[in-house]
């Protein structure tokens, strides 16, 4: 792909658009299909970067995950006890999902691994799963002093389940807990501060692992073995989605179906925020796909108003503020967004690139420890800036871009992570 892509501004978008797969959902259904002793099928996978990360990991522990030409994936799992040491170096890529599951999962193991990843990955802090992991008796050590990867694993004496109150919102901590606690010598209960997506405990149940969940708190026994589906159909991921449903509000003369979208309740911050800020937004033929909530959304353009988003619902749209933010330079009023210091160990400092990015193009962007105040609505003039090698840095930029005088972006390909399409779909959108 280029080094640089330019997009020029539109005059309206309009069509229909496919979703594609969650990524969340695609990594944990190879993660569990490889656990399983009966084949899975799975349909809609999210064919990126990240979620090859997790199937290339996954097959170096000795899974089969074959394609088909429609892009099926034919899972032969190892059953509960079969995964093997790899013999070499795991590389979750860019892909924290990837790593942070997969530490839990590998360290309930009988064998050694070591796990790396790309300059981004190595950067991101992994103490939040090695400390309660560790509570479980398992052994993951890191460099310096255990913070980031790479990771060494060495099988633990016992696997033990704890209680645990975790710190951070984060759905990636709560899943590696999970999946070390499948294999423990005693149940599990983790409080979480905010409620982050659920994919691991609606997947658990898809596998007929029982999980209780009784207010904050999820509890899990230990297993035996899964009891596998033959056919799982990943539904839509509203974190791309997302780029359309701000691109579509903001854009004049722009109306657009959006297929096949994820309607997890933890993940639909999103559609709360949009509506909140008066986006023209519908929902519609909603359905059920396994344990997974979908439906069709239709997004036509509208004048957004800003807003406050607090600490509470940032779990529900933690992907989503980057292009949140473009959405609050074309709303009219104060957006102001609190209590989102996890955005700084993402693949990069996402608040800082934002704040730094968009500002080439003349936005002005308070950036706080926690957060970003917008005032809008502001004009955009034309620049080139740069993606930080982040997926959702790129897509935010191009739809800022497109909305306005038109951007050149640096280092556009790593959309690939998890939307290896988005710039042939948005040029196939466009109205002129
Ligand atoms: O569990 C998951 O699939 C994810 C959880 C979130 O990360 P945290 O757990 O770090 O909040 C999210 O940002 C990431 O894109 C995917
Ligand atoms: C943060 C993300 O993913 P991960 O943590 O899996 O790298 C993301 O997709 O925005």
């Amino acid at each position: 792909m280029e080094e640089i892509i330019k997009l020029s501004p539109a005059d309206g978008l309009a069509g229909t658009v496919n979703i594609p797969g969650d990524k969340s959902i695609s990594h944990r259904s190879v993660m569990l299909a490889g656990l399983a002793d009966t084949p899975v099928k799975v349909t809609n996978f999210l064919h990126a970067a990240d979620c090859r990360s997790t199937i290339g990991c996954m097959r170096a522990l000795g899974v089969t995950v074959e394609q088909d030409a429609a892009g099926v994936l034919d899972i032969t799992g190892r059953g509960f006890y079969g995964l093997s040491e790899p013999y070499d170096v795991l590389d979750a890529g860019n892909s924290g999902t990837t790593m942070r599951l997969l530490t839990g999962l590998l360290g309930a193991q009988p064998f050694f691994s070591v796990m790396t990843g790309d300059a981004s990955l190595r950067k991101r802090p992994m103490a939040r799963v090695i400390t309660p992991l560790a509570k479980m008796g398992l052994n993951i050590k890191g460099r310096e002093e255990s913070r980031y990867a790479p990771l060494a694993i060495t099988p633990a004496e016992q696997v033990h389940g704890i209680e645990y109150d975790m710190p951070v919102a984060s759905a990636q901590v709560k899943s590696a807990i999970l999946l070390a606690a499948l294999y423990a010598n005693s149940p599990t209960i983790i409080t979480e501060p905010l409620p982050s997506r659920d994919h691991t405990e609606r997947m658990f149940e898809t596998f007929g692992i029982p999980v209780k969940r009784i207010g904050s708190s999820i509890s899990i026994e230990p297993v035996k073995k899964l009891t596998a589906p033959e056919l799982i159909n990943i539904p839509g991921d509203i974190s791309s989605a997302a780029f359309w449903l701000v691109a579509a509000s903001i854009i004049p003369n722009s109306q657009l179906t959006l297929v096949n979208v994820g309607i997890n309740p933890t993940r639909t911050g999103i559609l709360d925020v949009l509506k909140q800020m008066g986006a023209d937004i519908t929902i519609t033929n909603e359905r059920w796909s396994g344990c997974e909530p979908v439906a069709d959304i239709v997004v036509r353009s509208a004048q957004l108003k800003g807003i406050a988003i607090g600490a509470e619902i940032i779990p529900r749209l933690i992907d989503e503020i980057p292009v949140l933010a473009v959405a609050a330079l074309f709303a009219e009023g104060r957006t102001v967004v609190q209590g989102a210091e996890e955005l700084r160990v993402k693949e990069t400092d996402r608040l800082r690139a934002v704040a730094l990015e968009l500002g080439k193009m003349g936005a002005e962007i308070t950036e706080t420890p926690d957060g970003l105040i917008i005032e809008g609505p502001q004009k955009l003039n034309a620049a080139v800036c740069h993606s930080h090698d982040d997926h959702r840095m790129a897509m935010a930029l191009a739809i800022a871009g497109t909305a306005s005088q038109g951007v050149e972006i640096e280092e556009p390909d790593c959309v690939k992570i998890s939307y290896p399409d988005f710039y042939a779909v948005l040029a196939g959108l466009r109205r002129d």
